[in-house]
């Protein structure tokens, strides 16, 4: 955590969810209609399919809906690609860039990922930043120059703590069931706080930076209680309401 900034647990749908999986969003909304939008904000980002039922059913809860993604583009010739400005029509507050798994599925580098936070903005959305290394690169010890070298080529310059969330997700960590010790995460975040406001200034103080990675409700306490890491950006979890409940919950221990 860090004094001054509220957190933030978001979730992220990935290619998972149809109709049905609503129900669990119904009982997420009702959750935080319960008195958990006390101790942080939430999010669920969900496919681009669900994206207006699922802002539908949030709208009388204190939940947002967000986009997975992004194309740089306002709009024109791009099959299958949706555009910042249709996530925002859609009902969207914030869309997710540069994840991972856009990165190695699609071929995705820092300048492109930095155009769709940039696109994000354009449409009036947060933009949430990915960023995180891979296991080879933290077995050659490169972890802390990787996320200078993300955050270097994928936060626009302009970025600011209104308009930007940061996500660091170790990809070794995403959906594995492992995590990093708290101290890594310490040590990981406090080294993107410090790039951070080396590129941003003084603003990038109250920047939010995420954890994502295996996150679920027995590791939620300790991961979420350490320094520089305001909220979680989380996948599986997200999936069940009970998990969710139970990751934000974690704060009412903190
Ligand atoms: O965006 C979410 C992350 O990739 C984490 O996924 P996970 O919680 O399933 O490990």
């Amino acid at each position: 955590m860090t004094p001054g900034i509220r957190p933030l647990v978001a979730g992220n749908w990935k290619m998972n969810g149809i109709g049905a999986s609503l129900d669990e969003l119904r009982m997420i909304g009702d959750g935080f209609m319960r008195g958990l939008d006390a101790q942080t904000e939430a999010l669920v980002c969900v496919p681009a399919t669900l994206l207006s039922r699922a802002a539908e059913i949030l709208s009388r809860t204190p939940v947002r809906a967000g986009g997975e993604d992004c194309h740089a583009k306002e709009s024109g010739a791009h099959t299958g690609d949706i555009s910042a400005e249709m996530l925002r029509d859609a009902g969207a507050t914030h869309v997710i860039v540069g994840h991972s798994e856009r990165r190695t599925d699609h071929g995705e580098d820092d300048a492109t990922v930095r155009a769709k936070a940039e696109a994000a903005w354009r449409a009036g959305l947060v933009a949430i930043v990915c960023i995180g290394e891979t296991n080879e690169q933290r077995q050659a010890g490169q972890t802390l120059d990787v996320l200078s070298r993300q955050i270097e080529g994928s936060v626009p310059a302009s970025a600011t703590s209104a308009n930007t969330i940061i996500a660091y997700e170790p990809v070794w960590a995403i959906g594995t069931g492992l995590t990093p010790t708290a101290d890594d995460v310490a040590s990981a975040h406090a080294h993107i706080r410090t790039r951070l406001e080396t590129k941003l200034g003084a603003g990038a103080r109250n920047m939010r930076i995420l954890y994502g990675g295996s996150v679920k409700p027995s590791n939620a306490v300790e991961l979420l209680g350490v320094d520089n890491v305001d909220g979680a950006l989380v996948g599986g979890a997200s999936l069940k309401a009970a998990d969710f409940l139970g990751i934000a919950e974690a704060y009412e221990h903190l």
